[in-house]
């Protein structure tokens, strides 16, 4: 059976300015004068990785800030194209990656619903008969009418999650977003995360916390300076706590 995700030798590069915003001016004579030209630098994020993640396994990225752990899971998602390699995935994805993407801010969370619904391929009908539980478990029922550009971080988060875990994803990839959000919800949303597990759902997290990586995972892989430098089973060889950064939790 072939993986759920299979990423091959995938290499990204970000174009880096060095120069601020050129003025009218200076853009003239950039056209005569090499040295007043834009400074650009290619910045490799991801440096030749390979990865497979099997059907049902749960796998924690961990690795410093700026290691490229976010750079992967949107190229996973298909929100970034890789500049080298090839990722290819099975499945259903749920990509719940950055706040507010998938949505429009101007719509009321109840029109968001149906928007981020049917970005992941959902009729409007489909959606109908999940609303309901989406709404009850985002327990923003008094503010589902409201514009998304009222949420608080939290209130977005809560949505987004919730439509996704709603839609039953075969693939959940997560960035750091179990972090938000009040205990009881986290809480709440760890046991749903357990559940879709249980019934097979394959889960991408990255986090700095080993305890969540423990948690949810069966394997974590360790990215540094865009490659990956470690790969383990969570249980046999837990992640070193002490190599994580500064945003580590408890
Ligand atoms: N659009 C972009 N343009 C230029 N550089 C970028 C872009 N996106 C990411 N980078 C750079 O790529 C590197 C990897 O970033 P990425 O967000 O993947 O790291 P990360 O491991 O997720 O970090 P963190 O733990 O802080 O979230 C960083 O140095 C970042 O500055």
């Amino acid at each position: 059976m072939p993986p759920a995700v299979l990423v091959e030798h995938v290499r990204k590069e970000f174009i880096l300015r060095h120069n601020r915003a050129m003025g009218l001016k200076t853009r003239f004579l950039a056209l005569f004068h090499k040295s007043k030209r834009e400074r650009r630098e290619h910045f490799l994020a991801l440096d030749d990785v390979n990865l497979r993640v099997e059907r049902g396994e749960a796998l924690g990225l961990l690795g410093h800030n700026g290691s490229g752990k976010s750079t992967l899971l949107q190229i996973i998602a298909g929100i970034l194209e890789p500049t080298r390699g090839r990722v290819t995935t099975h499945g259903r994805i749920a990509p719940l990656i950055q706040l507010g993407v998938g949505f429009h801010p101007e719509l009321s969370g109840y029109e968001n619903i149906f928007l981020n619904a049917s970005l992941y391929g959902f009729r409007n009908r489909d959606t109908q008969k999940r609303v309901k539980g989406i709404i009850e478990f985002s327990e923003l029922q008094h503010f589902i009418d409201t514009p998304l550009k009222n949420y608080s971080s939290g209130m977005q988060m809560r949505l987004g999650f919730s439509v996704a875990v709603h839609l039953q994803p075969d693939i959940l990839l997560a960035d750091e977003i179990l972090a938000v959000g009040d205990q009881p919800f986290q809480e709440k949303c760890h046991e749903r995360i357990a559940e879709l597990r249980a019934q097979g759902m394959t889960l991408i997290l990255v986090s700095h916390s080993t305890q969540q990586v423990q948690r949810f995972c069966d394997k974590f892989v360790r990215l540094e300076y865009g490659r990956l430098v470690e790969t383990g089973d969570v249980k046999k060889n837990s992640p070193d706590a002490t190599e994580l950064s500064i945003n580590e939790e408890g």
